[in-house]
């Protein structure tokens, strides 16, 4: 670690290796919370600023004080090709941590998107511009650039902990990560879950409109013959 408590960062970052982010490239991010079991997706306040962003990429994480993004230019500093920043502002609503010329920046390193429980500003450069933006909303008023902030520290960012190195995927539904330790697993269910899906769209076009378990649900919790009633 460089620097001290609560101002510094982590230069070493343990990465997932491209081999594994590239088998994650085109699944949504749907598809990749139903392997998860529902977990590790962002709060929906962070959405995309522009349709059809889609992200998938390594997290390098920033923490940000409220009112300040001086760390954010230490993390283009730390930042490798293909790097998602991810970003907490400590609930800062009111006041804007990013803008076009970082944008040109981080595209200048060619990264790979832009995660940010916050606000940003200059909305209509940055939509279009080709980086995928992930962030609460926009607001015209900057922030100082002194410090403190930490890059590379756990963090937690739309109410999920996020660690450097976690795959951050991204699209038009919202942003979910995946704990580097669990990427080769979540991998393993892609193949079954897609088979699933393409089945049940064979099914409605032959005819069969409704999964077969609905039947099955129903019987089971009694709703058929209306028992459930009380009595
Ligand atoms: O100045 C800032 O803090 C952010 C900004 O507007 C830009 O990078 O264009
Ligand atoms: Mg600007």
């Amino acid at each position: 670690m460089k620097g001290t408590i609560g101002f510094g960062y982590n230069e070493k970052v343990k990465r997932t290796p491209p081999a594994l982010l590239k088998q994650l490239e085109g699944v949504a991010s749907s598809t990749i919370t139903d392997a998860q079991r529902r977990t590790g997706t962002m709060h929906p306040r962070i959405k995309p600023i522009a349709k059809g962003s889609r992200i998938v990429g390594n997290a390098l994480t920033v923490e940000l004080p409220p009112g300040d993004n001086f760390m954010l230019y230490v993390a283009l500093k730390l930042a490798e090709p293909g790097d998602i920043l991810v970003v907490t502002t400590q609930g800062n609503q009111t006041k804007a941590v990013w803008g076009e010329l970082m944008t040109q920046s981080a595209q200048a390193l060619r990264l790979g998107g832009i995660v940010i429980d916050g606000f940003i500003r200059d909305k209509t450069a940055n939509q279009e511009r080709d980086l995928p933006i992930f962030c609460q909303g926009t607001v015209p008023v900057s922030v100082e650039k002194n410090g403190p902030g930490f890059v590379n520290g756990e963090i937690s960012c739309g109410d999920v902990t996020v660690r450097p190195g976690d795959v951050i995927v991204g699209d038009d539904d919202g942003i979910v990560v995946i704990k580097q330790e669990n990427v080769a697993a979540v991998i393993e269910q892609l193949g079954a879950i897609e088979k699933r899906e393409e089945q049940r769209v064979a099914e409605i076009a032959a005819g069969q409109v409704l999964p077969a378990w609905v039947e099955d649900k129903m019987k089971e919790v009694d709703l058929v013959t209306g028992k459930r009633v009380l009595e």
